[in-house]
């Protein structure tokens, strides 16, 4: 027999017959005294036999003398043994919710009562041992269900009954009367009511039963009737005298065997929990209905279960991708911390050579909390930072200086912003720090030198008599061409020869032909090339593609950008050998804005060259010639009154100078060694000092300027000074004229720089708005604010170059107007629209660049909840947008140097803003694409 639990979980609602035994008491006292024989024999577990052999014919044929049962316990068999094996598995359906019951059905004395005291004490003894466990599983599983909220209130409810049937006795053998004699008669009736119940339950269900015929039947009835497990233990005595009533007993007992019931779990559930059984069942009925999924057929599953494993798939790749940036970015992390443990003189050369300095403008005691924040893994900022602050814009060497990590990445400036102009894009093609560094070797202290050497050639033509120069530059003598062509200003200024460029360079040009000493303003054949060195300009579709020079630049002094092109631009100043540079002005006519330069010409075999030097033509690179921040800056008080009044037609004075090829070299080491470099404030001053000596050497230009005032008409001079306004200047100081060709900027700069701390700051601020109302690039304002900081004089140059640009923009801005640059269409929505992908950008390398903790302390800074959903978006709107705080400012830019992978600032060409003092490297340098795969 199995355990409790065991009877629990076999408990089954299927048909069962009832369990019937035989057990065979031994004879007792009173037989054996009477000498009673014992004619039943168990002969094994389930059959008992009747073995007197004096029956006659008849009687043996009338009884059978074997009888099997379920079980049959011979007369030394204990009660426990009868327990288990014929009671127990019935008694104890109980506890799973099956009605049961134990019969003991039997004779007078056949040891009904003796049987089922035993079998009752040990079910009872059962059941409550299994209620003891049950009762911790209840209780376990009633917290669990008021834990989880589950009102279960279903219980079990089953009966177990144990009958002890009166014995059914003749009443002649009990010799029993009156009261007694009635008793055993109804006894009697019930157990034949009983034995009729079982012979017709055992012949089926069909027709009436009779339970009703008796108490006992009745009472009986849901145990015989089919709900409910039954066992009959049948009880007889093996003596001879008794053998009538035993064979009625085995002969009950063979009925019974055949009766069947149908047990089933008797479940109680308060309405409550039905209810909600039967709210739960209907709701999940409508799921199934409504969801088909729960209806798949194999085919389903099967497709259910590819979309499962793609998705496994692209996790897995996910994770590979995440863990790929985890391992970088602690790579990046344990250089950083290897850096920081490198002693303080490889910080030094870290620092000097590979993170070239940034200077960063900043108040007083001004030390940006983000740029040490993010920056904090190279060790030198916290250093330069602590050491710097002179109080306001930087202007020399004491400044702070940032070095931003991750230069080696270059970045691209939004569409835009700036590009890098002809030269730039240029450059070579992969490795940007190889790159730099040759910039580096190229110009090396260099582009000082460089501009040095260009104001030298200035200054030197300016102590040359009457010259005029021109800033031409031939492509294979780009570097030396400033010092040829002052050069030739020495020699050849009064020849006013024309030296006609090669069609290739007249392409460029927006020539004007001069005729006996006239000038007619040619229209520009090029303006969209010319167009193209503005600082809208997108990057050259090719590097191999002719970039459109302009005339201006042309002669302005040697640019880089230039230089890379110069193969692209060839010129016909070698083979002619001579420049001719006209010290004068076209003022072209509205249709000719965008002419930069003019081409004169005073004979028909050849043609000058009028080129008109000057900073703001070399300015005027980066900014369009409709620009009326130009028209502006054209009227101030560096401008003289009349030069509105000059005539392009009445320039007599105004001579072409031929300039040959000169000894660069020669004429910078010259210069330089005279000391004028231009910003220079003491060569300067001597500048100014020796200004008449220049005016005595130039008199013959000097005089044409003041020609020239006469008969200037308005729009010429405003066409004039979109190309080259301060060359008009110039006219307008006749006295100046030839000195004021190469250094009118000087003596501008002069007094720009006897206030250029306040003037910077009143500059930048004018820019940084400027910035904001027109949606320039972010990473271009970044570029430009750490790059320019006022601590050089020629920063100047560069900041009226971006004034004059955004403020040509805003002005197209601001009329919802539209402008075309090189073929792109530049309107306020669109810069809007580049600003919101460059932000998108940003946030995408937020995730590249910081680090979680860098992040967070990025947004702390920026008052962003680290929770918040969308918290990089709410920091790269941020970025830029309080254009009056520097300090917010600093941040800003310092956030985007750090996720764009800034350049190297002190390295970078500042030409990319359009000037350009330095020469260029010889080798190709895809700059602009770095930018891209830097970004992307
Ligand atoms: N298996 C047995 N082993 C030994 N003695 C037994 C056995 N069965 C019954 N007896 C004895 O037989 C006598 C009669 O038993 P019991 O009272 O249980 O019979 P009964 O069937 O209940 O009679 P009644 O129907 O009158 O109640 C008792 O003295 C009992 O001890």
């Amino acid at each position: 027999m199995g355990t409790v639990d065991e009877v629990v979980k076999e408990s089954g609602g299927h048909e069962e017959r009832i369990l019937v035994s035989v057990r065979l008491r031994p004879l007792n006292d009173k037989e054996i005294l009477r000498n009673d024989v014992s004619d039943w024999e168990c002969i094994n577990d389930t059959t008992i036999i009747y073995k007197n052999v004096n029956l006659s014919v008849t009687e043996r044929s009338m009884y059978p003398s074997a009888y099997t049962f379920d079980r049959v316990f011979r007369t030394n068999c204990s009660t426990r043994q009868v327990y288990e094996e014929a009671a127990k598995d019935v008694a104890l359906s109980v506890v799973s919710g099956f009605n049961s019951s134990v019969f003991a059905y039997g004779q007078t004395s056949s040891g009904k009562t003796y049987t089922m005291t035993g079998i009752t004490e040990y079910a009872i003894a059962d059941i409550y041992e299994y209620i003891q466990k049950a009762s911790c599983i209840i209780l376990f599983e009633s917290s669990a269900r008021e834990y989880l909220g589950r009102d279960n209130s279903s219980s079990l409810s089953a009966t177990v009954n144990f009958v002890d049937l009166a014995g059914s006795e003749r009443a002649s053998q009990s010799l029993s009367a009156g009261t007694r004699l009635k008793e055993g008669c109804h006894i009697n009736r019930s157990l034949l009511t009983l034995g009729t119940v079982i012979r017709k339950l055992s012949k089926g269900r069909n027709g009436h039963i009779p339970f009703r015929d008796s108490k006992l039947t009745r009472i009986l009835q849901p145990s015989l009737g089919g709900n409910g497990r039954t066992a009959i233990i049948c009880t007889m005595s093996p003596a001879r005298s008794h053998v009538e009533q035993s064979r009625n007993t085995l002969l009950f007992a063979s009925c019974a065997k055949e009766v069947t019931t149908t047990a089933q779990v008797n479940v109680v559930m308060s309405d409550k929990a039905l209810v909600k059984h039967l709210q739960r069942e209907l709701a999940r009925l409508e799921s199934e209905f409504r969801s088909p999924r729960t209806s798949l057929f194999p085919s389903d599953y099967e497709a259910l279960l590819r979309e499962k494993n793609n998705q496994i798939e692209q996790m897995a790749k996910e994770i590979k991708d995440l863990t790929m940036q985890r391992d970088i970015a602690q790579t990046q992390v344990r250089d950083m911390r290897q850096l920081l443990g490198d002693d303080a003189s490889l910080l030094m050369q870290v620092g000097l050579r590979n993170y070239p300095n940034l200077r960063v403008q900043g108040s007083p005691d001004y030390r940006s909390p983000m740029q040490v924040s993010i920056l904090s893994d190279t060790p030198s900022i916290d250093a330069d930072i602590r050491t710097c602050s002179d109080g306001h814009s930087r202007s020399s060497s004491e400044d702070q200086i940032i070095r931003v990590p991750e230069f080696e990445e270059n970045f691209l400036p939004n569409s835009s912003s700036p590009r890098l102009l002809a030269g730039s894009s240029n450059y070579s093609e992969s490795d940007s720090c190889e790159g730099w560094d040759e910039i580096e070797k190229q110009s090396s202290g260099t582009s000082e030198d460089l501009f040095k050497e260009v104001h030298c050639i200035e200054t030197k033509e300016s102590s040359t008599k009457g010259k005029k120069e021109s800033n031409f530059s031939s492509p294979e003598e780009s570097s030396k061409f400033p010092a040829e062509m002052t050069a030739e200003i020495g020699d050849k200024a009064d020849k006013a020869t024309v030296s006609p460029p090669a069609d290739d360079y007249e392409r460029v040009l927006t020539p004007s032909l001069k005729i006996n000493g006239e000038l007619t303003s040619l229209p520009c054949k090029e303006d969209q090339e010319c167009v193209s060195f503005s600082p809208y300009e997108e990057e050259r579709k090719s590097s191999e593609e002719p970039l459109s020079l302009p005339s201006k630049d042309s002669q302005t002094l040697e640019s880089p950008k230039f230089a890379d092109n110069r193969e692209s631009v060839p010129f016909a100043l070698k083979e002619e050998k001579e420049l001719n540079c006209v010290h004068t002005f076209e003022a072209p006519s509205p249709a000719n804005l965008s002419s930069p330069c003019e081409l004169i010409s005073d004979s028909p075999g050849s043609r000058s060259l009028k080129l008109c030097r000057s900073r703001s033509c070399k300015a005027s690179l980066m900014d369009d010639l409709h620009s009326p921040r130009f028209k502006e800056l054209s009227k101030n008080e560096n401008t003289p009154p009349s030069r509105s009044e000059r005539s392009v037609n009445s320039r007599p004075e105004c001579r072409e100078i031929k300039i040959s090829p000169l000894n660069f070299t020669s004429d910078v080491k010259d210069s330089q060694e005279k000391g004028s470099t231009i910003y220079d404030e003491n060569d300067v001053n001597e500048v100014s000092k020796g200004e008449d000596t220049t005016n005595e050497n130039v008199n013959d230009v000097d005089d044409a300027c003041d020609a020239r005032t006469d008969e200037t008409d308005e729009l010429q001079y405003e066409k004039e000074v979109k190309e080259c306004p301060e060359a008009e200047l110039e006219h307008d100081k006749p006295s100046k004229c030839v000195r004021d060709v190469g250094l009118d900027p000087i003596e501008e700069d002069l007094k720009t720089l006897r206030s250029w701390p306040s003037e910077f700051n009143m500059r930048q601020k004018e820019i940084i708005e400027l910035w904001n109302v027109c949606n320039i690039s972010l990473v271009h304002r970044t570029y430009f604010f750490l790059l320019f900081q006022g601590d050089d004089a020629k920063d100047a140059v560069y900041m009226e170059v971006e004034i004059r640009r955004l403020t040509f923009l805003n002005d197209i801005y601001s009329h919802g107007e539209k402008t075309v640059v090189n073929g792109r269409t530049l309107s306020l929505s669109h810069s809007m629209k580049e600003l919101r992908q460059e932000r998108r950008m940003l946030r995408k390398q937020m995730l590249r660049k910081l680090t979680e903790e860098e992040r967070e302390s990025v947004y702390l800074k920026w008052g962003i909840r680290i929770n918040s959903k969308h918290r990089r978006f709410q920091l790269v709107q941020r970025l830029w947008n309080k254009t009056d705080d520097m300090n917010h400012i600093a941040d800003s830019a310092y956030l985007i140097a750090k996720l764009t992978g800034l350049m190297k600032p002190g390295q970078a060409p500042k030409e990319m803003f359009g000037l350009d003092f330095s020469p260029r490297p010889s080798r190709t340098y895809s700059f602009t694409r770095s930018l891209i795969s830097s970004i992307l």
